[in-house]
């Protein structure tokens, strides 16, 4: 049987470059950069002031004057103010320019303003003081943030502060999720007594959504011929096709028998693993790939995990680091499968990521899922694992 690392390994030689696309820059938060970010203008663009308060030339105090006539008040947005005399100051507001013959700005809380005129109540003021230099963080021209980074929201705030209202992303893949079963039904409908409502498609499709990608999503009946047709469909139109159920030794389990009919070439079909041992993969002649999820819903779950969001992230050429946890009580695991433990996960005041098995009634029961945070990887080919021992987390 296909072993956890086997499995793994065949799906990342399955990455491929989907290209790049313009999106508006206010929907990239999630997406990979596929251009460099420049700097249109210095930053900042000019001499900002950065704390309210009066803009005076030092050389005056340096004289030792201290108390000031207020020639003007200067807003941010407001044109840089002249003055007629070095020796007056002018009130000034955070963001706003500083004008050419003031370099220093003192803040209100240090001066005394009374009238017409602002007396300075401390002993020391530098020059240059409470000023943002124009350029001081990137000059014009600088990268400010490199392709290959993921768009996080103080990315969003570079791009729009450079003006650019559309940016160069790469392309995520078409993802179709089938969720398949005569037993299921739609969420608003009421179930049968024997029926249950769908789940796994919408707990596929919010993992998605997290990473950015809206997949499409239909339903198949356990039926050979509609099987076919829904897959073919797909295959034209789509990059990746996630499937979920139909996939075991069912009378009604259609699914890897006609994912080959309409021409996908098994890759492998049950991995050494708990849950999701019957997991299907494979591919078409174009390249699309098909991920066919044990139906049970932490099968499916764990799957997502472990193989499809991997490969998204290597597709989008993003690679994490592992995380491990160490193991808080004894586990003992028979079965000769690689088992993916439910935990949930603290921090201990020592910083170790501690991983506390909360392992549920099997891979149907997915209300555990909602009370523990991560899978911990336990290898294959033992049955004891010991408290402080450390192993492989996925997190979801
Ligand atoms: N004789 C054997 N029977 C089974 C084996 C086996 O090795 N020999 N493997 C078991 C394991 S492990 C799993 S996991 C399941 C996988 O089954 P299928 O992929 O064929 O999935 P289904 O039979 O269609 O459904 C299983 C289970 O999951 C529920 N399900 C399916 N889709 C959804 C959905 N979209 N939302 C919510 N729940 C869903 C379905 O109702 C079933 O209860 O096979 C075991 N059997
Ligand atoms: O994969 Mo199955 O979920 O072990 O029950
Ligand atoms: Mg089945």
């Amino acid at each position: 049987m296909t072993t956890v690392e086997q499995a793994e390994h065949i799906i990342q030689n399955q990455v491929r470059d989907y290209g790049t696309e313009l999106v508006p820059f206010d929907r990239s938060t999630g997406r990979v950069l596929a251009e460099d970010i420049l700097a249109d203008r210095d930053m900042p663009p000019f001499n900002r002031v950065t704390m309210d308060g009066i803009a005076i030339n030092y050389s005056t105090y340096a004289n030792g004057i201290r108390t000031f006539y207020i020639a003007a008040t200067q807003a941010a947005g407001d044109k840089p103010v002249a003055v007629s005399d070095l020796n007056h100051c002018i009130e000034i507001m955070t963001g706003a320019v500083l004008p050419n013959w003031a370099d220093t700005v003192i803040r209100y809380e240090d001066v005394l303003i009374s009238g017409n005129e602002a007396e300075v109540l401390v002993d020391t003021v530098n020059q240059g003081q409470n000023i943002h230099f124009k350029g001081r963080d990137k000059q014009q021209g600088d990268v400010v943030v490199a392709k290959g980074r993921l768009i996080n929201p103080s990315i969003i705030s570079i791009i729009a502060s450079i003006g650019k209202t559309q940016v160069l992303v790469k392309k995520l893949p078409r993802v179709a999720i089938i969720s398949s079963g005569d037993e299921l039904v739609d969420v608003h409908q009421t179930p049968a007594p024997y029926q249950i409502r769908k789940s796994n498609n919408h707990t596929i499709k919010a993992v998605l959504q997290q990473h950015g990608l809206n997949a499409g999503m239909l339903h198949i009946a356990d039926n050979a011929e509609q099987t076919r047709d829904a897959i073919s469909k797909c295959l034209a139109n789509y990059d990746a096709i996630l499937l979920s159920g139909g996939i075991s030794m069912g009378k009604f389990d259609y699914i890897p028998q006609a994912l080959e009919q309409v021409g996908v070439r098994k890759i492998f079909h049950r991995v050494q693993q708990r849950p999701g041992k019957p997991f299907w993969f494979g591919a078409d002649a174009k390249g699309v790939l098909i991920f066919a999820f044990p139906g049970n819903p932490v099968a499916t779950f764990m799957c997502l995990h472990r193989y499809f969001l991997p490969w998204l992230r290597a597709v989008m050429d993003l690679y994490e680091r592992p995380v491990y946890a160490m193991l808080a009580e004894d586990f003992y695991f028979e079965p000769d499968l690689q088992y993916f433990l439910q935990v949930k996960t603290t921090v201990a005041p020592d910083a170790r990521l501690i991983a506390t098995p909360l392992a549920g009634n099997g891979s149907g029961d997915f209300a555990n899922l909602a009370d523990t945070d991560a899978f911990l990887e336990l290898p294959a080919g033992r049955d004891e694992f010991e408290a402080g021992e450390v192993f492989r987390l996925w997190r979801f």
